[in-house]
């Protein structure tokens, strides 16, 4: 069991192929960002021990709920595998949860907080003592970018840690690809608890955005269909690829981009089927393509590449998901000839890819044309990297327990930075990669 305060991360990722048809059983590809999300678990001061305390400041969202106020003999201890817990969200405790939430209206507002009060109930228990637990992010939040499960990833590990379900990641060697069975036994539940906050938030998720949130690198994962256990394979030598990553900023929502989809499927049966699987053909082909030995990607295979992200949109175009500012962004990047481009996760809005050429006849000057051009019709473009590193745990260790006082006065004012601090702020004080100290399930 670890003990407040204490911080854990999750990282954002981009669809490269397969969305939508993911939630279907097919493959898709996916690798992590450099953008992440924070958690900061603390404990309450004495006075206030009967509390939960929720923080989303991105949302504006601030909430404490007495616990024992909370409907714990909806799932009495032992009544749930908290070790294999199920895939499907249990009804009556989402009802009974209702009561919890009935002055939070704002649906993004109120998905989040139902995806926490479910994994805490489910992890927790009523004698705990009181804790606020506040989660900031350096991803724009519903653009497409797996906001939703780096979230449910960070509050499913910070709960498992409370909870005593998963130990902190160990340190592993200087070779990253370490195996470490403890650590993985630990990520593999975190992944499935999260699965179940990303089913509060958008319902009918694939999996795949929480699996790269709590794994990190690139992945190439499918949905278990009748009885089969989802496939999640690592592409451990995926090749460099230059992308442009761009928030046309338009808001939208995965659970409704998602449920569009479906409605298509059941009224159409006929015409939407052949275009996931023709989305499905296409992941297969560019699988094939990723697995390609670095000194074998030539111009000729780049082109492949590209014009399979053309078609991808195009298909993506006819479920219906793209968005007049996306196909703005794409026509941009067409007119400077910059790459191939197209929406990635849910879309409706939210983010666009362009894989950029390479090679003789692109410079850099037309890429910082294209990006002016963006950023005067007030897109954001991002600059990140793919295949980073996935949930990590950010707490002192053993020997630098006679540190703790000041461990703890930091982690207090970061509390307060957390709550009033910039994307820039907020990466620069507690990010991976730019402080030390953070391990790696
Ligand atoms: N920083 C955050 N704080 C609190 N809640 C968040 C935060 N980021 C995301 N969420 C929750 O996730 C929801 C957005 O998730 P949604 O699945 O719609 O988009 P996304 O995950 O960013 O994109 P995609 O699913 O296409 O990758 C928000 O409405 C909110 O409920
Ligand atoms: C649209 C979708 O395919 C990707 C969202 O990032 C939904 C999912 O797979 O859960
Ligand atoms: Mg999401």
């Amino acid at each position: 069991m670890v003990t407040p305060p204490f911080l854990v991360s999750a990282p954002g990722k981009v669809i490269l192929f397969g969305e939508h048809a993911a939630v279907y059983g097919k493959p898709a590809i996916a690798a992590a960002i450099s953008l992440r999300s924070y958690l900061l678990t603390t404990k309450h001061e004495p006075e206030f021990s009967e509390l939960v305390t929720l923080e989303f400041p991105d949302i504006k969202f601030q909430y404490s709920w007495k616990i024992h106020s909370l409907p714990w003999d909806v799932v009495p201890k032992g009544s749930i595998d908290t070790v294999r817990p199920p895939s499907e969200l249990n009804t009556t405790l989402v009802e009974a949860l209702e009561h919890a939430l009935v002055d939070v209206h704002i649906p993004l507002q109120r998905s989040a907080a139902l995806a926490f009060l479910y994994l805490y109930i489910c992890l927790c228990s009523p004698d705990m003592p009181g804790m606020t637990f506040s989660v900031r992010s350096t991803l724009p939040i519903g653009a497409g970018l797996g906001s939703s499960a780096s979230v449910s990833v960070c509050l499913a590990a910070a709960l498992c840690l409370v909870s005593g379900e998963v130990s902190p990641p160990e340190k592993k060697g200087d070779d990253d690809s370490d195996f470490n069975a403890a650590n993985y036994a630990g990520i593999e539940l975190i992944d499935a608890w999260a699965f179940l906050g990303e089913r509060c938030i958008h319902g009918n998720p694939s999996g795949i955005d929480n699996a790269v949130a709590s794994h990190g690198g690139a992945v190439m994962f499918q949905r278990m269909t009748k009885g089969n256990p989802n496939v999640r394979e690592s592409m451990r030598s995926f090749p460099p690829l230059k992308l442009l990553l761009i928030d046309s900023r338009q808001p939208r929502r995965t659970a409704v981009q998602v449920a569009n989809v479906a409605t298509l499927l059941q009224n159409y049966p006929l015409v939407t089927e052949p275009i996931l699987n023709g989305i499905h053909a296409l992941t297969d082909e560019a699988y094939k393509l990723l697995q390609t030995p670095k000194e074998n990607c030539d111009d000729a295979w780049e082109e492949r590449l590209r014009e399979l992200v053309r078609v991808n949109h195009g298909l993506l175009v006819a479920l219906g998901v793209s968005h007049p500012k996306l196909e703005a962004i794409r026509m941009a990047a067409d007119e400077l000839e910059i790459g191939e481009t197209k929406l990635t996760g849910a879309g409706g809005g939210g983010c666009a890819i362009t894989l950029v050429k390479r090679g003789v006849d692109i410079d850099e000057s037309r890429i910082c044309g294209l990006i002016e051009r963006l950023e005067g019709h007030g897109f954001e473009v991002f600059e990140t990297s793919l295949g980073g590193v996935g949930a990590g745990c950010l707490l002192p260790t053993k020997s630098e327990a006679a540190e703790w006082e000041e461990w703890e006065e930091k982690l207090f004012s970061l509390h307060h930075l957390l709550g009033l601090g910039d994307r820039e702020d907020i990466q620069k004080t507690v990010g991976v990669g730019s402080i030390d100290g953070w391990a790696f399930w």
